[in-house]
């Protein structure tokens, strides 16, 4: 830790057999990570040998590097003064680099006349990185989760009743025990700055001015801290993968444990192992010449009911909401453990088992054989919500809240904050 490196030397070690990187002023031996970081080898090697501090910023929060980073990993620190030439342009060329854009191209007609979001999607298509649609829109194997999730609502179809008061109508309702604006969340998804520079804190703010509820993913590009700030009348959970490495999870609940404006935590269940996104993994192999799909997955594959919700009672004393539930009896099961408030019906937007059922088949599911799973906790509801009908079938059908994945990234991608705003208002 105590050497002090000259940028000449570390630049002598740039490939995957000895691969070095200054972020931050300090200088890390990667080499044994470069093969197991998810957003793959070709990045990572891109940015060796050099201070990469910029790119890092525009993509992770500075805690990431403990988490996943060993500390034996960290060889030193750089010599004094070269890593601090004009960071900002060196920032704002890497955000190009990912496309990344401060504002929607001037092709793009006035926010106010984007109507539904289908087609604020397919002007996201026209903004976002060839990266990020990658990313964003795949889906696991045949994507037939994700298209039965939307094609489901359109199937339903409304009986509507007539003589029923309308004038006065108010979207507020309740979720984990707080007071929010809608019955509309935005549900956790990683690296928000890959539509946006503003990323999660965009989104805070559009939740701000609704005081909705926004679901903080454990892979945001931005760290809990600044989101939460950025959001003063939004509601704030926070969303946990448990690492393999379990002490490193048990410091970030930690830090978690210091933000009050974080009220409930939300563990996400779904995901074992990484779904098979082929158009995500076809996008990295092309990056590495002739290269394999990337096979990264920190996430730990040995939790249980008892085991797990034990240990995470341990950690933390907020309520607890387990997000990818995906059949009754797994509802019903989350209702003998106290400390769960809270369940998230959701496949993860079909990009983790394919071929599971879509959220509403389970609502349906859980009214017939064990409803009062619906008075013992909330039922929340997320994958393939587009229209605010598709908003009314979820809560008909006893869902509390719905929650938006794929919508909020696109809306972020065209404007911003007002393109997230745009989205809550065009449901
Ligand atoms: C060396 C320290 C680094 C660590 C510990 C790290 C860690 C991670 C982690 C945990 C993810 C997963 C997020 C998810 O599951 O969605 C990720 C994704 C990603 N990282 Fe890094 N990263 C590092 C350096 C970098 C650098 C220097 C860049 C350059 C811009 C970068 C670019 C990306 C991108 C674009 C993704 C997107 C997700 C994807 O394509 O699947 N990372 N990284
Ligand atoms: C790009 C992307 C990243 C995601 N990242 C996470 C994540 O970090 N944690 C998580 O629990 N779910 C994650 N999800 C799943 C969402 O929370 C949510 O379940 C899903 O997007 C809902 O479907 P929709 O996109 O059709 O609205 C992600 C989804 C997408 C599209």
């Amino acid at each position: 830790m105590g050497q002090i490196w000259k940028l000449a030397e570390v630049s002598n070690h740039k490939t995957e057999e000895s691969c070095w990187m200054v972020l931050h002023g300090k200088v890390y031996d990667i080499t044994s990570f470069v093969p197991k970081h998810p957003g793959g080898r070709s990045i990572l090697l891109k940015n060796a040998g050099q201070d990469a501090s910029a790119a890092f910023d525009s993509i992770h929060p500075v805690e990431i590097l403990e988490e996943y980073l060993r500390p034996d990993q960290v060889i030193g620190t750089i010599e004094p003064g070269v890593a601090t030439d004009d960071t900002k342009a060196r920032k704002s060329e890497y955000d190009s680099q990912l496309g990344l854009k401060d504002s929607p191209s001037s092709m793009l007609p006035p926010l106010a006349s984007m109507l539904s979001v289908a087609e604020i999607e397919s002007y996201a298509m026209k903004c976002l990185s060839p990266k990020a649609i990658s990313y964003y829109v795949s889906a696991s194997d045949d994507q037939v989760t994700k298209e039965e999730n939307g094609r489901i609502y359109r199937s339903i179809l409304l009986r509507p009743r007539v003589f029923v008061d309308c004038t006065e109508c108010s979207l507020e309702t309740s979720m984990v025990g707080n007071k929010v604006g809608l019955p509309i969340y935005i549900s956790p998804a990683a690296v928000a700055r890959l539509a946006h520079p503003s990323g999660e804190a965009g989104i805070a703010r559009a939740c701000s001015k609704f005081n909705a509820l926004q679901i903080i993913s454990k892979n945001a590009s931005m760290s809990p801290p600044a989101i939460v700030r950025a959001g003063p009348n939004a509601v704030f959970a926070w969303q946990l993968y448990v690492l393999k490495d379990i002490a490193a999870t048990e410091r970030t609940l930690a830090q978690i444990r210091k933000i009050p404006q974080i009220k409930f935590i939300v563990l996400t269940l779904d995901a074992p192992f990484p779904g098979k996104r082929e158009a995500d993994e076809r996008f990295k192999m092309a990056e590495v010449a002739g290269g394999a799909p990337p096979q990264a997955w920190g996430t730990e594959s040995g939790l249980t009911w008892q085991k797990t919700l034990e240990w995470l009672g341990r950690h933390t004393s907020l309520p607890i909401v387990l997000k990818g539930v995906q059949t009754h009896e797994d509802a019903y099961a989350a209702t003998l453990f106290p400390a769960v408030k809270a369940i998230i019906i959701s496949n993860h937007g079909g990009r983790a088992l394919d071929t599971a059922p879509p959220p509403v088949q389970v609502l349906l599911e859980i009214r017939k054989f064990c409803p009062q799973v619906f008075d013992l906790i909330d039922v929340l509801v997320d994958g393939g919500i587009k229209r605010g009908t598709d908003v009314v079938k979820a809560l008909a059908l006893g869902a509390k809240g719905v929650g938006i994945g794929r919508a909020a990234l696109y809306g972020l991608s065209v404007g911003g904050e007002e393109g997230v705003e745009r989205v809550l208002k065009s449901k």
